[in-house]
């Protein structure tokens, strides 16, 4: 009895010992991975600054590691400062990396509840996805490419005429190409209302999609507050966007069928995938936002890597002459750079892909998981936003030594890894213009180097007007305004400028630009 008492004793310590080994592995397993200590509801609120989050991050991770865990309300977010930890997370397990956080002020309140890039890993979303990789894919873009070289030609008349408007000139430049692609839409640089809607309705994206900045997206239940209450500014910040926002994505789209009905379009994205969808509403639905995914995604970040570009060339004149050099050697003076001489311009490249390291438009990528997951023994529950800090990778002075210079060299002469390959994002969220924005972004750099000295300003009495490098906090990062002087480079130059856009205004107002990927 006793010693069958002792042994049920013997069996229930081994029971509880069992328990106590299998809680403590269980928790071991349960550990979030390191991050700094926040305070009780607020958690690590207070430590993420408005200005440069992505320094402030990459400073967390000298000290924790290169994944960190913080809590803000509503959300963990686990801060990723690694390629390797970027590429085991949101490459290698993009399947329960491909969410996004579910913004309540820009999805809810502005409208913008259809748009692609906010969207969930959903089967509305994969199909959406589906009908960009047709519309952008490499062939679709090979086949648009002869439009865009033809463009490049006006935006340098454009440019010639209205230096001092350069960001401007760009923006309107993104416009007029992300509207023919999408829409088949000529003319839309000069189409005020059109444009204003555009420009707005970017605007109203950008400082909506930023993790963090709206009180509401934390604290989803503020949107119920009523709009003259003190406080609830973002009720009538949203009472504005909305209207804007909910035309420029339906205008140009109903537009478009009704140019296809009286048989007056052109070909473009739009038209050619609703003449597959036999009036099915949910796809014309996809359709309707995936045209509008287009100029979202192209319109800010081709114009803001363009202005970091010209501020680029100002503050580096030696870098210019380079790339000049180059391009007067293997293009000539007689014609514009074309995109088709890419391979044969490596500093060209070089500059482009310094431009796009040294103040990359997306610093920071949020994508959040489906479903709890384990990494390194740590455990990172369902809907954790997982940011990406692509700035940290790409400043990393184990691989880009000088990080904060701008050194096109150390990826011609000195093998650097390609910027190009984590500029624009991950997984199955991986920015799907991709091939048509390098293309155009490089259409505008070469073609510009080609024609135009960029230059510091002077002010009235002549002194030179230092440009200041600064960031603009948002999820898209363009540089605080600043002056540059963009002059051609010689009168044969001013000439090739007006001879070239002369020659592209006499081809077809409709270039049939466009064929789909299979
Ligand atoms: C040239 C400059 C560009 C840069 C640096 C850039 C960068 C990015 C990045 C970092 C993302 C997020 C990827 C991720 O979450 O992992 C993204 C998404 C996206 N980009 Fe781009 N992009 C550029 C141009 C374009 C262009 C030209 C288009 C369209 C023609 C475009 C359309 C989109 C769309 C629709 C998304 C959302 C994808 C999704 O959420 O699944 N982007 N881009």
């Amino acid at each position: 009895m006793s010693l069958l008492m002792l042994d049920v004793g013997a069996t229930a310590a081994a029971g509880l010992l069992l328990v106590f080994l299998l809680g403590l592995g269980l928790r071991k397993t349960q550990h979030l991975p390191p991050g700094p200590r926040g305070l009780p509801l607020l958690g690590n609120v207070l430590q993420i600054p408005r200005r440069l989050p992505h320094v402030a991050f990459r400073d967390m991770g000298h000290k924790c590691g290169d994944i960190v865990a913080l809590r803000v309300p509503g959300y963990n977010l686990l801060v990723l400062n690694s390629r390797q930890a970027i590429y085991d997370l949101l490459d290698s397990r993009s399947a329960v990396y491909s969410d996004r956080p579910q913004g309540t002020m820009s999805r809810l309140l502005i409208g913008l509840d259809g748009a692609v890039a906010l969207s969930n890993n959903t089967a509305r979303f994969r199909s959406c996805r589906k009908l960009l990789r047709k519309g952008l894919g490499a062939s679709a873009v090979q086949s648009f490419i002869p439009f865009l070289n033809r463009q490049s030609a006006l935006y340098l008349e454009n440019l010639q005429s209205r230096p001092e408007a350069f960001v401007e000139i760009t923006k309107r430049n993104a416009a007029a190409i992300s509207m023919k692609i999408a829409y088949g839409y000529d003319g839309i640089a000069d189409d005020e209302e059109l444009y204003r809607l555009a420009h707005q309705t970017t605007i109203y994206f950008a400082e909506t999609a930023v993790l963090g900045a709206w009180p509401v997206d934390m604290f989803p239940i503020l949107r119920f507050i009523p709009s003259w209450f003190p406080l609830a500014y973002f009720r009538r910040y949203a009472a504005r966007a909305r209207p804007v926002v909910v035309e420029c994505i339906n205008k140009p789209f109903e537009e478009t069928k009704r140019h296809m009905r009286l048989g007056s379009t052109g070909a473009s994205f739009t038209s050619m995938l609703l003449g597959d969808a036999n009036g099915d509403p949910d796809t014309e639905d996809y359709i309707k936002w995936s045209s509008a995914a287009i100029f979202l995604g192209q319109m800010d970040t081709t114009t803001a890597v363009l202005s970091w570009f010209y501020l680029a060339m100002a503050l580096h004149p030696e870098v210019q002459a380079k790339a000049q050099a180059e391009i007067d050697q293997v293009v000539g003076n007689e014609r514009l750079p074309r995109i088709e001489d890419r391979d044969s311009l490596p500093h060209v490249c070089a500059v482009m892909r310094e431009v796009f390291r040294w103040h990359p438009v997306a610093n920071l990528v949020p994508h959040a998981t489906n479903k709890d997951d384990h990494y390194r023994d740590y455990f990172i529950p369902a809907q954790t936003v997982a940011i990406a800090n692509v700035w940290a990778v790409l400043h990393d002075e184990n691989v880009y030594h000088d990080a904060d210079k701008f050194i096109p060299e150390r990826f011609s002469e000195e093998g650097a890894p390609d910027s190009l390959e984590i500029a624009f994002g991950f997984g199955r969220r991986a920015c799907p213009g991709k091939i048509v924005g390098q293309a155009h972004v490089f259409a505008s750099i070469a073609t510009v180097l080609a024609t135009f000295n960029v230059t510091k300003a002077r002010d009235a009495q002549g002194n030179v007007i230092e440009p200041e490098v600064v960031d603009t906090p948002g999820a898209v990062n363009t540089p605080q305004p600043f002056k540059v002087n963009i002059e051609p480079r010689s009168e044969a130059a001013a000439d090739l400028i007006r001879r070239s856009a002369e020659h592209s205004k006499t081809l077809p107002e409709r270039l049939e630009i466009f064929s789909l990927d299979a």
